[in-house]
């Protein structure tokens, strides 16, 4: 298979890329970036243009994990938001149409407003955020394509080059200071995933050819707070945690409260899989 990762210098392309080289099934791999090169990935901005090497390939499978991932970001700068979200959306779904690819899209518990999560893939969906929003539109046309994969996840955490992620940035700040004061919201939930759980899951779902939608949720179901406490446990209690109420976060974006996402049908489909959790990550850091 000839597979192209749309997004390899982030956090879920990052470690898609490692996982997929060592499928025997793949042939050829490519990665990109856009302002952040790593040595695996060469440019490409699809609102831009396409290079050679890019559109003469047939590409099998085109997966897109390019996003503008700044929740808060997104709220206030609509149009950026659209563009990097939306519109990269629609450009590669045209370059995936003239090889027949299959499309592989990340999706985001954003989509639901957060009332009663954990959800299924077929719950209703109502974003509360100009980043939900933008993600169910690329979303909503990536199902309208004949060959497509949707799977949405949420609150990943993992290795990382630039340290985004929640997880990884704490840990970021306990090598830089003794005692970081963290504060955190008490009331947001989710089911965090690690990028390389995700990674493994999607090798099995490209490998069989699999379509339609899947969540990808870890076996966590955490607020925010208690995942700073998980981290405390292999930390000796350095973070001081100041728990406060989203609202009092005071945050351009709202964000659903209770997310997080049950992985039932990934779960029918592969009933061997076993997503890590927090604890098997934290251990190893
Ligand atoms: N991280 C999370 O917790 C979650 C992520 N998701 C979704 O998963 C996907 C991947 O997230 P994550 O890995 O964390 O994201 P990152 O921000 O870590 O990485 C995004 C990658 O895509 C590239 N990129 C950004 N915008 C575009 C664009 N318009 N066209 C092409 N490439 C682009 C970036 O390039 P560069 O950095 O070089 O400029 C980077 O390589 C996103 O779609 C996100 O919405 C969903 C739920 C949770
Ligand atoms: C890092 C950090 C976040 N927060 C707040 C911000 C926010 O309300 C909440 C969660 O922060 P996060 O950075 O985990 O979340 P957020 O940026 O809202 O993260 C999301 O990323 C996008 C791409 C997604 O699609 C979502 O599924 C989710 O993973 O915690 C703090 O209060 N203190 C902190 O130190």
């Amino acid at each position: 298979m000839n597979i192209l990762i749309i997004g390899g210098s982030g956090l879920v392309g990052g470690n898609l890329y490692r996982e997929l080289q060592k499928q025997p099934f793949v042939q050829k791999l490519l990665a990109t970036h856009i302002s952040f090169p790593v040595p695996e990935t060469v440019f490409l901005d699809p609102l831009v243009n396409m290079s050679p090497e890019i559109s003469a390939a047939p590409w099998d499978v085109i997966v897109h994990t390019g996003a503008l991932t700044h929740v808060d970001r997104c709220e206030q700068d609509k149009e950026l938001s659209y563009a990097l979200t939306v519109q990269s959306t629609l450009n590669l779904l045209q370059l995936a149409a003239t090889s027949n690819a299959l499309f592989v899209y990340l999706g985001t518990d954003y989509i639901f407003n957060g009332e009663n999560g954990p959800y299924a893939e077929d719950d209703a969906v109502d974003p509360l955020s100009v980043y939900g929003l933008h993600k169910l539109e690329a979303e909503t046309a990536v199902r309208q394509y004949k060959r497509h994969l949707v799977a949405r996840i949420t609150n990943v955490y993992g290795a990382e080059v630039r340290n985004k992620n929640f997880i990884a940035a704490m840990l970021q700040r306990l090598k830089q200071e003794e005692r970081p004061e963290v504060k955190a919201p008490y009331d947001q939930y989710a089911t965090p995933v690690n990028a390389a759980d995700i990674a493994r899951a999607l090798v099995l779902l490209i490998r069989d050819g699999a379509e339609g939608v899947y969540h990808l949720g870890g076996t966590d179901y955490v607020s925010r707070t208690q995942l700073l406490q998980r981290i405390n446990v292999y930390y000796n209690n350095r973070i001081h945690i100041q728990a406060v109420s989203t609202a009092a976060l005071g945050q351009a974006a709202k964000r659903p409260l209770r997310g997080g996402l049950l992985s039932g049908r990934f779960m029918a489909a592969y009933p061997h899989f076993t997503f890590t959790n927090i604890d098997d990550y934290l251990k190893h850091t």
